[in-house]
């Protein structure tokens, strides 16, 4: 691929908005990869399994309100891990007291899972993209379920046979909006390195944090098992998509930024002790994302005269169904505005951060199965959203790219 020329030329944008970089163009998702553990757990049956392996049955009034709360939480089915084998090869990881002997058997399936469903999702992406790995120069990996030096980025980057000389990033510890951030970091690098190719690689494997047996006091702890999930996924990002060797622009990032919802730093709360991570989640969380989404939307897009939210396509983190009910609401989102985000929270749960380009891997597929003019149903504008503790919120301004049905079919 040959570096861009510097040829000094700025790109206008909507209301005379200049951008600084001398290269052409924004950063641009180039492909999209996904990976899931076979492992099904339809949600139906998953209260059974979940009481059964954690030596629980006997709960029957705790039992009932888990399952209140799985029937609630619009997932049809997850891919997980765990399975009751592991469960019975393993007996440290849901043992009665918990001790850190559970977090160590976790930690050790974790540290070869991790990196093994982040290669995957990262292949298919190569795949996708048509290029040599070798043009590859940046990595970017997040993760919350392993902790590890060197990090998961470091092995990945061994198992996809990279470059010794790629520039890795770990984004450790982010939780849900680690997508989203990544996205961000990789438009930077991408602004400022023409030529830069960025392989984002997000795995997560929430299944084997079973921390706590079910408990009256920690009802918490049951939306978690209720809505957590693993996978893993993967974009590249690079600026001027070369389409003569086969680049595809899938969606361009316009411009991205991170803002905190004032008093919120304990409503997503995730502790690391002996037991491994423990966390903790306020029923406030919906209604503080709902109430200040809008203010997000507003400093986004002032600077492209966007305004209404209904001509946006939405690629939302499905956090849980009542994040996006509430945002529906609050916003006055038409009917199916969500739908990305409802489908993959149907069919895969919250993967975490690897969340996000699932949702952006089922609009851009959804749009060509639909026969939109656009990889963003048709629209041009679109937006982002990454949730997560602090309580953060990233929000990226999406430019959707038009479907040339010829060349995608
Ligand atoms: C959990 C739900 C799917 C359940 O929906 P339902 O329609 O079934 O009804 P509901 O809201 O009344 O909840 C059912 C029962 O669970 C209880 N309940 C709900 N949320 C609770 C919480 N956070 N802590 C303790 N209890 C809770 C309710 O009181 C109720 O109890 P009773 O039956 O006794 O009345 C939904 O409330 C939801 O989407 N919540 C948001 C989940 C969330 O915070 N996601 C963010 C994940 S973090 C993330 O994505 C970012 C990150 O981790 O980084």
């Amino acid at each position: 691929m040959a570096p861009s020329p510097n040829n000094g030329v700025s790109q206008e944008l909507p209301n005379g908005i200049k951008k600084s970089t001398s290269a052409q163009g924004f950063a641009t998702v180039l492909a999209i990869g996904t990976a899931l553990p076979p492992n099904v757990f339809y949600q139906d049956d998953y209260p059974d399994f979940y009481f059964k392996v954690t030596n629980s049955d006997h709960k029957t009034e705790l039992k009932e309100k888990f399952k209140r709360i799985c029937a609630g939480s619009k997932i049809k089915k997850r891919h997980l891990h765990l399975t009751e084998e592991i469960m019975k090869e393993f007996p440290d990881i849901a043992n009665e007291c918990m001790t850190g002997a559970s977090l160590d058997v976790r930690q050790e399936i974790m540290r070869v899972e991790i990196p093994k469903l982040a290669k995957e999702a990262s292949l298919k992406a190569i795949e996708e993209w048509g290029q040599p790995k070798s043009e590859i120069t940046h990595l970017v990996v997040s993760t919350l379920s392993c902790l590890e030096l060197p990090g998961i980025d470091h092995h990945l980057a061994k198992l996809l046979g990279l470059n010794p000389t790629v520039h890795r990033f770990g984004l450790y510890n982010h939780g849900c909006y680690a997508g989203a951030s990544a996205l961000r970091l990789a438009k930077d690098i991408a602004d400022n390195n023409p030529s830069a190719r960025i392989l984002i690689a997000s795995s997560e494997m929430s299944s084997i944090n079973i921390t706590t047996g079910p408990s009256d006091d920690y009802v918490d702890a049951l939306v978690c098992q209720a809505i957590f999930s693993d996978g893993a996924s993967a974009v590249i990002v690079g600026l001027e998509p070369d389409t003569s060797s086969g680049e595809n622009p899938l969606f361009e990032i316009v411009s991205a930024c991170q803002t905190v919802i004032p008093d919120s730093d304990y409503d997503v709360h995730v502790l690391f002790r002996q037991v491994g991570p423990i966390a903790r989640l306020s029923k406030r969380v919906p209604e503080l994302i709902a109430s200040n989404i809008e203010e997000c939307l507003e400093t986004a897009f002032a600077p492209f005269g966007v305004s209404d939210w209904n001509s946006l396509f939405w690629i939302v983190h499905p956090g849980g169904p009542e994040i996006l009910h509430q945002t529906e609401l609050k916003l006055g989102l038409t009917e199916n505005k969500m739908d990305a985000s409802y489908k993959i929270l149907s069919e895969y749960g919250n993967v975490i951060g690897a969340c996000l380009y699932f949702v952006m891997d089922e609009m851009r597929k959804k749009s060509i199965k639909e026969a939109k003019s656009t990889t963003g149903e048709g629209l041009e504008w679109g937006v982002a959203f990454g949730f997560g503790p602090g309580l953060t919120i990233e929000a990226l301004v999406l430019r959707s790219v038009p479907i040339n049905m010829e060349t995608r079919n």
